[in-house]
């Protein structure tokens, strides 16, 4: 099995995160809070994403990443490949997610005289007291919210890629380091948007039960959800999402390029 997907999906993932964390945290306070997990966690959840996406484009076509100029690959298989990246990174990005969103939503004053001290230290320390409380499912909670949103989405961002870089690219040649930066900036708004209804139910099932009321399930939490806030709740930070998308996978996409090339 090919692994120099893997370690582009890595370095590329990365890279892409310094870019986009900023926008990540901008909802709330501080900007770089808590850099390095992010790093270690989306580095490890892209290298997934793009070293399942490729092997699976190798399975389903024949033709490794140095042959798909020549050979371009169906949308069909592209979009397929794509699902089946989705699908598996979202069982490596779950636990992470979840760390993230507790930490991120956590945003009383660190050190405030006589205010009650934060409920997780640090993403080590929420991570551990996920598992004491809930075991190592609770470490899953919102799981099926994110395998669901990134399935499809994951097939619409690699497609969007793919048709733009086709589309301004002459048959059998590399795109240009332009086109590239601007496929991957659309392929993440198009995935991001269309994720966005999906990615406000996953948080609110990350956060239940913490201090709002539990839900019963996905389907209980959009339908309260709407009847609460209306349809508009599923656009929720459509927006930010969108900004943050653009630079994160640009960049994602022009080091992957470049590091699959450089190593022939
Ligand atoms: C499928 N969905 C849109 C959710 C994400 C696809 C892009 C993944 C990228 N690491 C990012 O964070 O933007």
């Amino acid at each position: 099995m090919p692994v120099e997907e893997f370690v582009a999906g890595w370095i590329s993932g990365a890279l892409g995160l310094v870019l986009g964390h900023p926008f990540d945290t901008v909802k709330l306070l501080g900007f770089f809070k808590g850099m390095s997990f992010p790093i270690a966690s989306i580095a490890l959840v892209n290298s997934v994403l793009f070293g399942v996406y490729s092997n699976s484009l190798l399975a389903l076509t024949a033709t490794a990443h140095r042959e798909r100029r020549a050979q371009p690959p169906s949308y069909t298989h592209v979009f397929i490949a794509g699902c089946t990246g989705g699908f598996l990174q979202a069982y490596f990005l779950a636990p992470f997610d979840l760390i993230k969103v507790r930490l991120q939503n956590q945003t009383e004053p660190r050190a405030q005289l006589g205010g009650s001290s934060p409920q997780y230290r640090g993403p080590m320390h929420c991570a551990a007291s996920i598992f004491q409380k809930e075991g190592p499912r609770g470490l899953f909670r919102g799981a099926w919210a994110l395998t669901l949103r990134d399935t499809p989405t994951v097939g619409i961002y690699f497609v969007t890629y793919e048709v733009l870089c086709r589309q301004c690219t002459p048959e059998r040649q590399n795109p240009s380091s332009a086109t590239v930066l601007v496929a991957g900036g659309f392929a993440g708004i198009t995935s991001w948007v269309a994720a966005t209804p999906l990615d406000v139910i996953k948080s609110r099932m990350q956060m239940d039960g913490l201090k709002r009321r539990a839900y019963q399930g996905m389907l209980d939490c959009m339908v309260s959800s709407v009847q609460q806030e209306g349809l508009g709740v599923f656009f929720r930070g459509v927006t930010i999402n969108s900004a943050r998308a653009f630079p994160v996978n640009a960049v994602t996409f022009l080091s992957y390029e470049y590091l699959l090339r450089w190593w022939g």
